[in-house]
């Protein structure tokens, strides 16, 4: 019940939208195509019937024209087939872009992606948007469309079989008692025990497939971190540790696998001894039938056709077994990720006033944990605050809750109005062009291709360069259409230098620096401080900061180490705790 209200609150924004209105008419099309193909097995059934007696009595004149008809009913059922499945497809992919860019707008609105990471985030958001999706939508369809074929042909043919079937009648107690239609029955008693024994042995699957996905998907993003961290593993000879981490990561995988294959391998016992013996059921159940002459041999036929139609009717849910196990992991995972999305606490809005303002403002980890308290600041626009601290006290911390994107604050904070911006020690260089690099986070500009005009205001390439030119990286101004890794290509300092550039070209009203200078040398680090508070006098400057030496340039200094939650200990205090 939990399983069909999870599928229901993640299918009916898109199936009920009437803007979709289109995919309902192509999910129309295709399950009447496929009811259709279940109008021309009834005609091949009808026609085997035909054949067989024809066959039986060689009547070479009936079997010509009935070969013939066999290729009319064939060329038809295959064409409606191919065009019932190519409409299902067009309906999958129309649904899963609408839910994958519903997935990713969510994950992406007030930096859900970011807060998620804050708590206890489900596993893996990657697999969820790409994989759960694709999962999700395409057996969605085919089990709601096999579905709806599964019930037609259990109409059409149980109406048949009923008919073929006859009256059993044999002597129970001295009386003669009389089936009507017993083949139906046999069918529906065959298949309730099928499900039933299916049911048993594969009831554990759905955990086990929940599992497996888990697995795999961890598997993948282990892997992902280590061509991120290529580098840094290289030169640390993490490789030995990488490996053996890797291979526990699989050794997860095998493991459920074994158990998943133990699973399937009973269910695969039942499903093929279910199916191969369903093959003769009806041959041997219409033998009594045949003795007493009421249906020729081209009926027996006939009947077993109907027998296999009506069976696999009722047995749609054996079939089906394994998909709808694993349709139901799916749907618990995505039902988790977007349950998860929606009750993160709101993002606190952070006030907008002519000066930056904190009152009595304190910051915690996420568990709860002070880290710095009470801290009373106002700042004037325009102004150059250079904040110093201790490692691990707080004050990347409070570049974050200033930014807006650290919840776990109280106090009284306030941004000075405009366009922020933060830049990190370890600059995001996106995967594209250097130019791509350079304008982060905006698009690059366009060129219309007809009115030759552009889609925002151009940055012109002489200003690019020039701005390159600017922090020291003039080499690089030929290479503003080359796309490579720049995060792997470029050293600390020029990454750094890059980062600079973004904030020249961006001129933000309040500019946030978090050691952005940190990797380079301190003359460098000097000038680089210096060019921005030339090129962008009007910007609020806040920095933080291990390098002493640019103190001098900020006419305004904060020390966070008197507001430490607890004092942290110094590194002669560190360094005798661990001699002691
Ligand atoms: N996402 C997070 N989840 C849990 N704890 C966090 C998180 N981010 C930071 N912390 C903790 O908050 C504390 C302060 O971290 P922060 O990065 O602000 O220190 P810092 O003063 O900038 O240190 P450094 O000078 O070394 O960069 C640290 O103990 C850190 O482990």
């Amino acid at each position: 019940m939990l399983l069909l209200k999870q599928f229901w609150s993640l299918a009916k924004p898109y199936w009920m939208n009437p803007a979709h209105w289109f995919s309902w008419v192509l999910l129309f099309l295709s399950v009447a195509a496929l009811l259709s193909v279940v109008e021309a097995t009834v005609w091949l059934n009808e026609w085997n019937k035909h054949f067989y007696d024809a066959l039986a009595a060689v009547d070479i004149d009936v079997i010509y024209p009935l070969m013939l008809e066999f290729c009319g009913i064939i060329a038809l059922t295959v064409v409606l087939m191919v065009y019932g499945k190519w409409l299902q497809q067009l309906v999958v992919i129309r649904w899963r872009s609408w839910l994958t860019e519903q997935l990713i707008s969510s994950w992406m609105r007030d930096k859900t992606y970011y807060r998620m990471t804050l708590g206890s985030e489900p596993d893996n958001p990657d697999q969820r948007i790409a994989e759960d999706a694709r999962i999700l939508t395409e057996d969605s369809v085919e089990l709601f469309v096999g579905g709806i074929q599964a019930i037609a042909v259990l109409i059409a043919f149980t109406q048949i079989l009923w008919d073929l079937s006859g009256n059993l009648g044999f002597e129970w107690q001295g009386e003669t008692v009389h089936i009507a239609g017993y083949l139906f029955w046999v069918a529906l008693i065959y298949s309730i025990i099928g499900t039933a024994v299916t049911h048993f042995f594969g009831r554990q699957l759905h955990g086990l497939n929940f599992q497996q996905q888990r697995k795999e998907a961890n598997f993948r993003a282990l892997l992902l971190r280590k061509r991120d961290a290529a580098e840094q593993i290289a030169l640390l000879n993490g490789e030995a540790c990488e490996q053996r981490q890797l291979k526990q990561s699989f050794a997860d995988i095998t493991g459920n696998w074994y158990a998943l294959m133990s699973r399937e391998k009973k269910l695969g016992f039942v499903i093929n001894a279910y199916h191969k013996v369903a093959m003769m059921v009806p041959l041997f159940a219409g033998i009594p039938a045949l003795m007493a002459k009421t249906i020729t041999i081209g009926g027996l036929f006939q009947v077993r056709m109907a027998f296999m139609k009506v069976y696999s009717g009722f047995s749609w849910f054996v079939h089906k077994y394994q998909n709808l196990t694993r349709w139901s992991a799916t749907v618990t995972r995505l039902g988790q990720f977007t349950e998860a999305m929606g009750n993160l606490a709101p993002i606190a809005r952070v006030q907008r006033k002519t000066n930056l303002c904190w009152q009595n403002l304190s910051i915690e980890k996420p568990n709860g944990e002070p880290l710095v308290c009470n801290i009373d600041l106002s700042l004037a626009p325009e102004s150059k605050l250079f904040i110093s601290g201790v490692s691990g006290l707080g004050k990347s911390t409070l570049l974050r809750t200033i930014a807006g994107i650290w919840p776990f604050y109280h106090g009284e904070l306030s941004q000075p109005q405009g366009h922020t911006l933060l830049l990190p020690q370890r600059p995001y260089l996106p995967t594209g062009s250097l130019r791509d690099c350079l304008l982060y986070p905006r698009e690059t500009e366009t060129t219309d291709s007809v009115t030759g005009s552009t889609n925002k205001p151009m940055l012109t390439d002489e200003f690019l360069i020039e701005t390159l030119q600017k922090v020291g990286l003039a080499e690089l101004t030929s290479q503003l259409e080359i796309e490579a890794e720049w995060q792997q290509k470029l050293s600390g300092g020029e990454q750094q230098k890059l980062s600079l550039a973004r904030a020249l070209i961006g001129k933000p009203d309040t500019l946030i620096l978090d050691e952005a200078t940190s990797s380079l040398d301190e003359e460098t680090a000097i000038a680089m401080i210096g060019l921005l508070q030339s090129q962008l006098p009007q910007s609020t400057l806040m920095m933080v900061s291990h390098q002493t030496a640019l103190y001098p340039l900020f006419e305004r200094h904060l020390d966070l180490t008197p507001y430490a939650a607890k004092s942290k200990p110094s590194m002669e205090e560190q360094a005798c705790s661990v001699t002691c």
